[in-house]
């Protein structure tokens, strides 16, 4: 049986100009789950996640972020610092965006800024005297130690970000986006230029976020390695239409995923191998 959906994507159409870049899609991604996005380049992923995220607004479509409270959040009625902040959306990106001439720890406590200010009551006197803010510093530092642990990052907390080994730096993005406490972690790429001993790393990790913080996945990844050995669910575009969804086993079977990515029904391995 499938978990509560968490991300519920329905009827989502993209344009630019005369290109639909995303053409009435409708999926929905299950909390406690990892749902992979796949499909060839230009298949529409990147925009899909730039529509969850609020950095693109659809033309049709919606977009249904569910809380544990019952709430049905509208992400594609909302800004994208508000969906990042209310509706509980995290994201990392293809190429990693860390603030690389900070140490390790501070980019985790910078994550953590509009929890901190609010602490603050967004003044001065707030940020001096008040007992409220050192309490929610404090839990900043202990958040941000918790995800250094977590990612295997703990001895490298003073280190200027910019100078870790990629592999480390791709975990420190998946840490600094897990310091925002997410319900919906999007990560775009997260194994894109990861050596395989790296990559079975993220695919531990990631696995471990599911499991114990019960949040929902949603990954665009190429490597099939990742996508068939975590996913619980995968759904797969092409020239932006949904043409297959369901468990690893059933997408690699399926015969029009087979086409999309070698354009004839032969040799599935080649391309959708992997674990599974
Ligand atoms: N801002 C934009 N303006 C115009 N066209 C765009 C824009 N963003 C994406 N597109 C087009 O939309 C289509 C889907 O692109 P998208 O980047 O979403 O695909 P993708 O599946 O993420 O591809 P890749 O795997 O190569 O990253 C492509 O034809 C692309 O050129």
């Amino acid at each position: 049986m499938r978990p509560p959906p968490l991300l519920e994507v329905d009827g989502l159409t993209m344009r630019f100009g005369g290109l639909s870049a995303v053409s009435d899609l409708s999926f929905s991604a299950g909390q406690g789950e990892i749902t992979a996005v796949i499909g060839p380049n230009g298949a529409g992923k990147t925009t899909l996640f730039n529509c969850i995220t609020g950095f693109y607004r659809p033309q049709v479509g919606r977009l249904s972020l569910h809380h544990p409270d019952g709430a049905a959040l509208r992400l594609e009625r909302m800004a994208d610092h508000v969906i990042a902040r209310k509706a509980r959306v995290a994201r990392t990106f293809q190429n990693i965006r860390l603030f690389p001439k900070m140490s390790v720890l501070e980019n985790l406590i910078v994550a953590q800024h509009r929890v901190l200010m609010a602490a603050s009551v967004f003044s001065l006197a707030g940020l001096l005297g008040l007992g409220r803010y050192r309490r929610a510093e404090r839990a900043a530092i202990d958040l941000a130690r918790h995800w250094l642990d977590r990612t295997g990052l703990t001895a490298f907390a003073d280190v200027e970000a910019g100078s870790l080994p990629y592999g480390h730096q791709r975990r420190l993005e998946i840490a600094r986006a897990m310091c925002t406490r997410p319900l919906l972690l999007c990560l775009d790429e997260p194994a894109a230029g990861l050596n395989p001993r790296e990559s079975g790393d993220l695919n531990h990790l990631l696995q471990g976020i599911r499991d114990e913080e019960k949040i929902g996945l949603l990954l665009i990844e190429h490597d099939m390695s990742v996508v068939m050995g975590i996913s619980d669910r995968v759904v797969v575009l092409d020239h932006g239409s949904l043409i297959a969804e369901g468990s690893p086993a059933e997408v690699r079977g399926n015969p029009a995923v087979i086409r999309a990515y070698l354009g004839e029904p032969d040799e599935p391995a080649a391309v959708l191998g992997g674990e599974g």
